[in-house]
């Protein structure tokens, strides 16, 4: 297909009253995300590996799919997909906030080296799903290099209570929402030990640099770390009890095992595993990420709440400086 053909196609898919949109991940921001497509009136088909439809079955006609499983599954998914021959015009829609732990890559680079010859696009932003459901106001981000493919799926989603910028920077949308989950971990320890609301501002505005200096190395641009993916699902995420990971910071501060904060939870906080899989690529990369850093420890159980909180404040004093990361 040349690419005037796909421009076309795109472009026309954009302005569909009625889109074919197969889902994949039938968790809670799968079926959020099902909901609002579904009353924008589109096609909606959800697949789940518990499900009765085939993935093959589930796919077939999908002018657009829309991965929306835990990072576990993401790279088995795609294999899966690939075997299934997928046209070239389908667009392929990332909605996971994680780092895969065998290759380090994003989902979207991993659906990118699955798929090159398809147009990738990243959905990311301060979009608590239990919010959504109930219809509360929220806005998101759809990322693309592709920016047709991109429009097309702000469009699908995009209504009264929920509005889509478009963006041309996949990785910084994917990588914002990707790395707060650790930091809503630590804010959640934070808030559990009550250390007050001066130590959560210092531990939320000092993360800031820290998510972008890895969010640039790894690929994504600056100043998308301060809009909608980064610093406001930061914001949502660090401040919200529905937050998953905040609850997992939260209950290590009480004491609590990780395993049995886990298995309460009943759902995906993929902070943890993206604490662990970030600093093998700092270690790698010589990244430094102190905040990071902690919960992965803590995570570890290599330290206690108390020792990471004063690990972090008996660091070398610095100048509070943006210049490395903003450069
Ligand atoms: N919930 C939210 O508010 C938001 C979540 N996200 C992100 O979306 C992703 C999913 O989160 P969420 O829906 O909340 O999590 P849930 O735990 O509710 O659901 C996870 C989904 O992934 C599926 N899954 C897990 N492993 C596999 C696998 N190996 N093969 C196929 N399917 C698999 C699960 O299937 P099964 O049920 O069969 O186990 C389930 O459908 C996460 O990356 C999360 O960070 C992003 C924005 C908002
Ligand atoms: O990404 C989210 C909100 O934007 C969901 O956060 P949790 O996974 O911590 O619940």
């Amino acid at each position: 297909m040349t690419a005037e053909t796909r421009d076309a196609l795109f472009t026309q898919l954009k302005h569909a009253p009625q889109v074919n949109l197969t889902i994949l991940g039938a968790g809670a921001w799968g079926t959020a995300l099902a909901a609002l497509a579904t009353n924008n009136g589109h096609q909606v088909r959800i697949w789940s590996r518990r499900g009765d439809l085939s993935l093959a079955e589930a796919v077939d006609g999908a002018q657009i799919i829309l991965s929306a499983i835990s990072m576990k599954g993401v790279s088995e998914v795609a294999k899966r997909l690939k075997a299934l021959s997928i046209p070239e015009n389908t667009i392929l829609v990332t909605a996971t906030k994680g780092l895969d732990p065998e290759s380090t890559l994003t989902p979207s680079q991993i659906y990118h080296n699955t798929f090159p010859n398809h147009a990738i696009v990243v959905l990311s932003g301060p979009n608590l799903s239990k919010e959504i459901e109930q219809g509360l106001p929220a806005a998101t981000v759809v990322a693309s290099e592709d920016v047709l493919a991109a429009e097309a799926v702000q469009h699908l989603f995009a209504c009264e209570n929920f509005r889509a910028y478009s963006s041309t920077d996949p990785l910084g949308a994917e990588l914002g929402g990707t790395l707060k989950n650790i930091i809503a971990i630590a804010v959640g320890v934070c808030d559990g030990l009550k250390l007050g609301y001066n130590a959560r501002a210092a531990l939320i505005t000092r993360a800031i640099p820290e998510v972008i200096r890895i969010g640039t190395h790894l690929g994504g641009q600056a100043e998308t770390f301060f809009g909608l993916s980064g610093l406001g699902d930061m914001l949502t995420t660090c401040t919200s009890p529905l937050s998953r990971n905040y609850r997992v910071g939260y209950g290590l501060s009480q004491g609590k095992e990780l395993e049995q904060i886990l298995e309460e939870l009943g759902s995906t906080a993929e902070g943890v595993n993206t604490a662990h899989v970030l600093n093998e690529i700092a270690r790698r990369e010589k990244i430094y990420i102190p905040i990071s850093y902690e919960v992965h420890r803590l995570l570890n159980h290599e330290i206690s709440p108390e020792e990471a909180v004063e690990s972090l404040m008996e660091r070398k004093l610095k100048q509070e400086s943006y210049d490395e990361v903003l450069s």
